[in-house]
């Protein structure tokens, strides 16, 4: 078993994400992506893989493109108010549940260009593949708790780490997509899009919007030219992680914001009031710059991140030996933990932090301590 080191005070965790970040640019999952091909994605890629293919894929997150997406996401969205109205006759629902399935539905139809089906069947195949990430079979179970403690076996010996049904049956959809558009040259305005755009050309157009949020990674020690080939196993890894790291973390953060809005009715009338005001402002639509205006909503959702990020923590490996202040060294191999959901819940940094106050994110603080999405270049992309 390796040492691990957690970070606490906010400086230093400023330094290990984003000044020192050339000593932390790794996660730390040792993958074998010709074993496990849809493991070869973006969150587990290391060193100059990471970063050449950071590069590739950030000018597909842009607003840009967010603002290209959005008929998809208001036509699931229009689907998920249907279903509530049809099947719940004002009874108490489970509503995690009808939430897990929209944001499946909107994974679906952005990064893989399928309808997923699952807000009107719960038992859709797409789920069904799409829960086997997250709840494997016992051997994989087991696998997985292996990795942790000896990653490095894992590697040796071979073990597939996702299920050959799973891996088979994103890996196919994505290059249907492909087929399929090439074929016919359907454009969906999609993540399918983007990826075609990278398989093709080797890059992403960026509108004249999107300039100013272009990423600046270029870090000491990681060479921006490393090539990289976008093969259709590579690119299939990223709509891959597209739906791992979208679905649970999506769901959960509309789930708590409204469990907490509805046991904060001061907190809830203004968030309805801001709605029907900026709904009235659009004509009735809600467009992307409507949803820009809803700057409580927005404040009633950063408020929930606070208190229930979805990932409560977030791992590096020290790829350079590291001295701290007082002299101490972070050796080179060391495990690196950054507690989101303890600073968040410190009352050092948010006074009264049981308290749900929206009114918090109203005002740009500048604060250090607010990481739901992490910091620096490893920042979440989605
Ligand atoms: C409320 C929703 C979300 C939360 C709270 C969240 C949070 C996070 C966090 C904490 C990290 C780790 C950052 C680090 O290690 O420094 C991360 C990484 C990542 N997230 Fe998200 N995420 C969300 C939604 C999404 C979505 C919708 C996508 C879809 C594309 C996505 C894709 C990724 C990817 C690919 C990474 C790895 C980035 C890299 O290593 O360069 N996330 N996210």
């Amino acid at each position: 078993m390796s040492p691990a080191f957690a970070a606490l005070d906010p400086d230093l965790i400023n330094r290990i994400l984003i000044k020192d970040f050339s000593h932390f640019h790794d996660h730390g999952f040792s993958v074998d992506t010709d074993v496990n091909p849809l493991e070869g994605h973006l969150f587990n890629m290391e060193g100059q893989k990471w970063r050449a293919l950071r590069n590739k894929l950030s000018p597909t997150f842009t607003s840009g493109k967010l603002k290209w997406m959005l008929p998809q996401i208001s036509e699931c969205a229009d689907r998920l108010v249907q279903v509530l109205q049809k099947e719940t006759h004002g009874e108490d629902v489970l509503i995690r549940d009808y939430l897990s399935r929209f944001a499946i539905d909107v994974l679906a139809s952005c990064a893989f260009g399928v309808e997923g089906g699952a807000l009107k069947d719960p038992d859709c195949e797409f789920r069904r593949m799409a829960t086997k990430i997250f709840v494997p079979s016992w051997p994989m179970r087991f696998k997985a708790i292996l990795r942790i403690f000896f990653p490095n076996l894992i590697t040796r010996l071979k073990m597939v780490m996702i299920e050959p049904e799973v891996n088979d049956f994103f890996f196919n959809i994505t290059r249907q997509a492909f087929e399929h558009r090439l074929k016919t040259g359907l454009r969906r305005n999609d993540f399918v899009d983007l990826l075609l755009q990278l398989k093709q050309r080797g890059w992403v157009e960026c509108e004249p919007e999107d300039e100013e949020e272009k990423e600046d990674n270029d870090q000491e020690g990681i060479d921006p030219d490393t090539k990289l080939e976008l093969t259709d196993g590579l690119l299939a890894a990223q709509s891959f992680i597209f739906l791992a790291a979208g679905w649970e973390n999506t769901a959960s953060t509309i789930g708590f914001t409204l469990l907490l809005l509805a046991r904060n009715q001061e907190a809830q009338d203004r968030a309805r009031a801001e709605i029907a005001d900026v709904k009235k402002k659009y004509g009735g639509e809600i467009t992307y710059a409507a949803l820009k205006d809803m700057v409580y909503l927005e404040a009633c959702l950063s408020e929930s991140l606070r208190m229930y990020p979805p990932i409560f923590g977030m791992v590096r490996k020290c790829n350079k030996d590291y001295i701290l202040e007082d002299g101490l060294v972070v050796e080179k191999g060391t495990g690196v933990f950054v507690p989101i959901s303890s600073i968040q819940m410190d009352q050092a940094y948010f006074p009264d932090p049981e308290r749900y106050m929206p009114e918090r994110f109203l005002e740009e603080n500048g604060t250090n301590v607010y990481l739901p999405f992490g910091a620096g270049p490893r920042i979440c992309i989605g």
